[in-house]
């Protein structure tokens, strides 16, 4: 069952749509990796979602609950980890974490239960009393998750939570995802890199200029990336004649220049076509110094669906 839907939902900002009738399903239990670059429409996406933002067009539901309509079921259910660190650097991490929960209609006992719960959890038990003045980038993200996650929610909503973090806290909050969703929360998990996405997500999402261009499960994506063989060949010489024949073959896709006596080759899925490649080095006498397989992955997806890759921030 789902537990989240946007149907058909837009957003804008003057004219231009940031996210075009969007439509997108999130079934109980799972973790959803929401990937795309820059300016996709993800963190509008989210912010729509968490009742921080309005909607122009269409409806998110949670639980079968309507943002627009019952604004408040929806952000019972939901913790956000925002992008942008929402924490207190006059406050204790304990005193933070007790903010949120007061906010959440927390109280006596079980709001003390609940604070040193979400603290042990993301690994500040003992830096209760510290201000966040005094943590590294990675402490003061891990404390924005404690803050986000203290009163159990069904959904949690994590916008680029290891953008610019040290590599331990960044597995601490790769770990704690996996955690939280054993646990039996359902998760949403925004991201530029595809290989954090690939690491803990169930199932992916990828999205373009404001539209859900893919989604699916990680099996399913690399089905669709389909069976080209992607390769890089360093050769002891560069030969115009041998690099012309080689790019006129019906089964090598593409075969261009990396940098000096280094090529990157596409072949189509027939096992011919290296054949023929090393084949037509040998008759020319460009001797191979190394081949190595590139590996395909949700990036090559990307970039075969939009052209672009998922990092180019200038896009
Ligand atoms: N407050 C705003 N006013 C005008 N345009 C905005 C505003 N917020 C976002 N946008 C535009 O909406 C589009 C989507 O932005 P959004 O932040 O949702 O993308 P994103 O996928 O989350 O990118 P990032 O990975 O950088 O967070 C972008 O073109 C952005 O410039």
């Amino acid at each position: 069952m789902s537990l989240v839907t946007f149907h058909e939902v837009v957003k804008k900002y003057d004219t231009v749509p940031s996210v075009n009738h969007l439509s997108l399903a999130i079934g109980a239990g799972e973790i959803f990796g929401l990937l795309g670059p820059n300016g996709a429409g993800k963190s509008t996406s989210i912010h729509m979602l968490a009742g921080l933002l309005d909607i122009d067009g269409g409806d998110i539901k949670v639980d079968g609950y309507s943002v627009r309509s019952h604004a408040l079921e929806v952000k019972k259910r939901i913790g956000l980890v925002p992008q942008e660190l929402a924490i207190y650097d006059s406050l204790s991490a304990a005193e933070n974490v007790t903010f949120f929960a007061r906010l959440y209609g927390l109280r006596g006992r079980l709001l003390r239960e609940r604070v040193s719960e979400a603290l042990e959890f993301v690994g500040l038990q003992d830096k209760a009393g510290s201000k966040p003045s005094t943590f590294s980038g990675g402490m003061k993200r891990r404390l924005n998750i404690a803050c986000a996650i203290m009163h159990q929610p069904k959904l949690i909503i994590m916008d680029e939570p290891t953008v610019g973090i040290d590599p331990q806290s960044r597995n601490h909050i790769l770990e704690s995802v996996r955690t939280l969703n054993k646990l039996g929360s359902t998760i949403i998990y925004t991201s530029h890199y595809m290989e954090e996405v690939e690491a803990i997500c169930t199932r992916v999402g990828i999205m373009d200029r404001g539209k859900l261009i893919v989604s699916g499960t990680k099996e399913e994506l690399r089905r669709q990336i389909g069976s080209e063989e992607k390769l890089v060949l360093e050769v002891d010489r560069t030969d115009p004649a041998a690099s012309a024949e080689i790019r006129q073959h019906p089964r090598i896709k593409s075969f261009t220049e990396l940098e000096a006596n280094s090529f990157e080759a596409v072949l189509d899925e027939s096992a011919t076509a290296l054949q023929d490649l090393l084949f037509i080095l040998q008759k020319h006498q460009v001797g191979l110094r190394k081949l190595t397989r590139v590996e395909q992955d949700l990036e090559t997806l990307f970039l075969q669906l939009t052209g672009r890759t998922l990092r180019d921030r200038t896009s």
